[in-house]
């Protein structure tokens, strides 16, 4: 793949870009080998799963930058000026269609972009999701409520350009910080969730709920730890970090299937999860108990004969490896995107032997990858 934005360093993101996606693929695969050495043998190893090398994202997460009527929306560059990246390669083609739409208007509204060097300004991100169906979640993220207004009113124009909204919100993040959404929504739609149909079964995504960035990687490793939790046939499944449900949903569609209880700290995620099963039980898809629970996943480990790990960067940490080590599971699937954490963990793990690890590449054109492994006593 090649991008105009990289070669004339306008965005340096993708590191692997210029390279032959085959080979970023088995870098990747030798990289996770040779990271895991220690946790996992050679023969645990399966085939990488591969993605598209490029319109896989799900998400565009934009900076806004510019001036009022001619906003950028991308990143910003090291003098905290907008670079505009609208026609960036990554994004799926319902999100990059949609995003000139936005900026234009964005423009027509004059919503005044946040400065981040001068702290001054309203409209610092917007974030846009697509379905498999084509369907989109926009969500405009303000620093106040002073243009909110101009937002609410100009949804009709933005339904009329791009029909297949379904989810609009405002969200507020007052403070200046890194970051990119705050706590605060405003949803503008009847519809709050977007249906994500993963074949199997169909997710449904609220504002601010995490959700895997690369829809059908997403859906290859939710395959992947279902089948793995098939042959265990657990009676019961923790799914940690469950987000809104995946691991846990995927599972919870087997003939045989475990119980299931997620446990998640975002309380939309959880609502999210929820929604998903409940559908699931209303169409007889999932008949055993599914339960998701708000909290900390290490403050308390409940009994379950397969748990299901799925952590951010930072991995499990000792106390929850210690948990799990003296719980009475027999089985363990950890999903990372760090095989670094992912390694200190599996030391801390000492009585669960890795029999299957792969890797599935969920972020092309960049070092970054997911590893699944299944670890059994
Ligand atoms: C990598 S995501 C995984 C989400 C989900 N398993 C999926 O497949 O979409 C990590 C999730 O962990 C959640 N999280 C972060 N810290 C947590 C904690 N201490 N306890 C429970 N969940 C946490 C985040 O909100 C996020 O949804």
């Amino acid at each position: 793949m090649q991008c105009g934005y990289f070669e004339r360093h306008e965005c340096r993101s993708c590191t692997f870009m210029g390279r032959a996606y085959a080979e970023q693929l088995a870098g990747k695969d030798r990289a996770a080998r040779a990271g895991l050495a220690e946790a996992v043998g050679d023969s645990a190893w399966r085939e990488p799963f591969a993605s598209r090398e490029s319109q896989f994202r799900n998400k565009a997460k934009l900076v806004v930058g510019g001036t009022p009527g001619a906003v950028t929306l991308g990143i910003l560059d090291g003098d905290r000026r907008g670079v505009d990246l609208r026609r960036c390669g990554l994004h799926e083609p319902v999100v990059a269609q949609a995003i000139p739409v936005l900026a234009d208007w964005i423009d027509d509204l004059r919503l005044l972009p946040y400065d981040v060097a001068k702290r001054r300004g309203e409209l610092k991100h917007v974030h846009v999701t697509g379905s498999p169906a084509e369907e989109l979640m926009v969500r405009v993220v303000l620093r106040g409520d002073s243009q909110a207004q101009r937002v609410r009113d100009g949804l009709e124009d933005l339904q009329a350009a791009l029909p297949h909204l379904r989810v609009a919100t405002v969200n507020y993040l007052p403070e200046h910080v890194a970051l990119l959404e705050g706590d605060d929504e405003e949803v503008l739609t009847p519809a709050r969730t977007l249906a994500m149909d993963l074949g199997r079964l169909t997710l449904h995504l609220g504002p601010r709920s995490f959700f895997q960035t690369n829809t059908a990687v997403a859906v290859g490793l939710y395959e992947q730890a279902r089948d793995w939790v098939a042959e265990q046939a657990p009676a019961s499944l923790l799914d940690l970090y469950c987000g809104v449900g995946g691991f846990g949903l995927f599972a919870a569609t087997l003939p045989d299937a475990p119980t299931v209880l997620g446990v998640e700290v975002s309380a939309d995620a959880v609502a999210s999860a929820r929604h998903t099963a409940e559908s699931l039980r209303d169409s007889g898809t999932a008949t055993n108990r599914v339960e998701f629970r708000c909290g900390d996943a290490g403050s308390e480990l409940p009994d379950a004969e397969c748990v299901v790990v799925n952590p951010p960067r930072r991995g499990v940490g000792d106390e929850l490896c210690a948990a799990i080590e003296s719980s009475n599971a027999a089985t363990l699937i950890y999903s990372s995107c760090n095989p670094t954490t992912l390694a200190r963990d599996l030391a801390e793990l000492p009585t669960f032997a890795v029999t299957d690890a792969r890797l599935f590449d969920m972020f092309p054109q960049t070092p970054h990858a997911e590893v699944v492994v299944r670890a059994t006593r």
